[in-house]
């Protein structure tokens, strides 16, 4: 994805219509899955191979190119381009340090050198550095990694803080994982501090069982400690980050979201509940994971990042069309995602004429919105290369009916390259 030079959009919301909108497979899920097909011989995962090629997150891409890598035969230095995947390339650094003598050269945009990832460097070098690993930054491109051979004379431990991305946890988890069944010994991660966006590590557990792994859990400590293959290799759901888009555009339309399955362990299937809490109505429409939403919306929507970091621009989109104040909680996290997303929030309900008040107390910023009293003839937006940005954008543009003017469009390949085509059957015309 380049953002040399962006191009626009802009986007008409006058002819919506009652469609049936479908996500693409979730990146989260898809992720964690596709290490744990390669750790347990399940690959290439049946559940991916089956999504179409032009459906697919560009994430879910660079983690499989990623996993490809890693299983080569040992030999020349392999480079490995993370491209803008804070989470591919967290969960990637982690499989390269446990695939025995492996070397690989890291690179990625610009932005994922910014991001944090310090902690999760400086735990696989206390871990496995004694071991022989070696792990040198560029600056900030490339990363070089140099895997030992052997662990087993090491303690079998990562210890990680839990602020600032539970993709550290995440990924050492996964690296786990591959310790338990290559030297057939419990190894552990330990968490320093509480866990930001604990259920992306809870995520990461579930997808471990369904793999067949035991895991044990207790506050702040979890660890790999059997594996026994299971029947059938788990396959993948409907992306809920994607769907919290589809929610609120199908009910403005009247139209329907497919494969929502309520019974996933994504975070973001939080929409469905904060949906409710503003007094949608989630009505089943016949088909199997096919639902409906109906109602008014007068109740006061509140969620924190700590719970569904990523739904919280898609939420500021619907706080502009409430009749009342929005309060979101626990938003620093965003200002180390794809862009400064909190930025980027304010940037939007200040386009669409809202306003927004940070405020912050001993240890959390909240972010109160402020729908505007008159809707705007038309709005501006760039999508700075975020994906959630620019698909959040154009979801406030079907609610209100406003039509929006879109630099960057793009960048929604990141999650659900599909989003474009999905809002042209609910009837969005582009010019
Ligand atoms: O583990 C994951 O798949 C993710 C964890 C979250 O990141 P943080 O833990 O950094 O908040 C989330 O924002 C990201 O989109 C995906
Ligand atoms: C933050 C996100 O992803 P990542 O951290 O994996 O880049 C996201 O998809 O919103």
């Amino acid at each position: 994805m380049s953002h040399a030079s962006p191009s626009r959009l802009t986007v008409d919301p006058s002819a919506l219509s009652a469609s049936p909108l479908t996500p693409p497979v979730s990146k989260s899920d898809a992720q964690r899955a596709l290490v744990l097909g390669h750790l347990t011989g399940a690959w290439p995962l049946p559940s991916v191979q089956a999504e179409s090629d032009e459906d697919l997150p560009a994430d879910v891409r660079v983690l499989r190119r990623g996993v490809e890598a890693l299983r080569l035969p040992p030999g020349p230095v392999r480079d490995v381009d993370c491209a803008d995947g804070g989470a591919p390339f967290r969960i990637l650094v982690t499989q390269a340090a446990v695939t025995p003598g492996a070397r690989v050269r890291f690179t990625g945009t610009p932005r994922l050198g910014e991001r944090p990832h310090g902690p999760l460097f400086t735990s696989l070098k206390q871990a496995l550095g004694p071991a022989g690993l070696t792990l040198t930054e560029g600056a900030p491109w490339p990363v070089e990694l140099h895997a030992p051979q052997d662990t087993t004379k090491l303690a079998p431990v990562f210890r990680v803080p839990g602020a600032q991305s539970s993709q550290y946890a995440s990924s050492l988890l996964l690296g786990c994982a591959e310790r338990f069944l290559r030297e057939k010994r419990a190894w552990s991660v330990e968490i320093e501090g509480s866990l930001t966006s604990a259920g992306y590590m809870d995520l990461t557990v579930a997808w471990l069982r369904r793999f067949g792994f035991t895991v044990e859990q207790s506050e702040g400590h979890y660890s790999v400690t059997g594996y026994q293959a299971p029947e059938s290799v788990p396959s993948l759901p409907g992306d809920w980050s994607s769907l919290g888009y589809l929610v609120l555009i199908a009910w403005r339309t009247g139209g329907t979201v497919e494969r929502a399955e309520p019974q996933s362990a994504h975070p973001d299937q939080a929409i469905l509940r904060l949906a409710a809490e503003v007094g949608l109505k989630m009505l089943p429409s016949g088909a199997p994971n096919t639902w409906r939403f109906e109602g008014e919306a007068t109740g006061e929507l509140r969620a924190t990042g700590k719970e569904c970091p990523d739904l919280l621009p898609t939420l500021a989109a619907l706080a502009c069309v409430l009749p009342r104040p929005t309060t979101l909680s626990d938003v620093g996290i965003l200002r180390v995602k794809e862009s400064d997303r909190l930025e980027g929030i304010r940037t939007l309900v200040a386009a669409y004429g809202g306003t927004t008040e940070l405020s912050a107390g001993a240890d959390s910023e909240t972010l109160r919105i402020l729908p505007p009293k008159v809707k705007p003839a038309r709005f501006t937006m760039d999508s700075r290369g975020d994906h959630r940005l620019a698909m959040s954008a154009a979801t406030l543009c079907v609610l209100s009916g406003v039509p929006l003017d879109l630099t960057g469009p793009e960048c929604v390949e990141k999650s659900f390259p599909g989003f474009w085509r999905q809002l042209a059957r609910a009837g969005v015309r582009y010019s």
